[in-house]
């Protein structure tokens, strides 16, 4: 199944920057994983924001969550999900 998900990322302000880095880096590197794996098919930045777009190809709710809440950033991120069905128009 494919979703698309939102996740804006919200700097604590609370939190040391080193602590942060180090935080993105892990994110980077499972990102880059999940996408190397097929799971994470999109990484799209949202022009002008600490957001991004993605698509997600997993079996159900149940694998995403635990992919989304897996994430290094999970606790610093809001995230909003949409399931995706095919549209009868679409040629690929
Ligand atoms: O910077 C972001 O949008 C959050 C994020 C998701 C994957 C990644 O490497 O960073």
């Amino acid at each position: 199944m494919l979703y698309h998900v939102r996740m804006d990322v919200r700097v604590p302000h609370d939190v040391e920057a080193a602590t942060f880095d180090r935080l993105k880096a892990a994110e980077k590197a499972r990102a880059e994983e999940l996408q190397r794996s097929g799971t994470w098919r999109h990484l799209w930045r949202i022009a002008g924001e600490y957001a991004n777009v993605s698509i997600f190809d997993v079996a159900d709710h149940d694998e995403l969550h635990a992919i989304l809440s897996g994430l290094p950033l999970f606790p610093f991120m809001q995230i909003a999900v949409t399931p995706l069905a095919r549209h009868p128009s679409a040629i690929a």
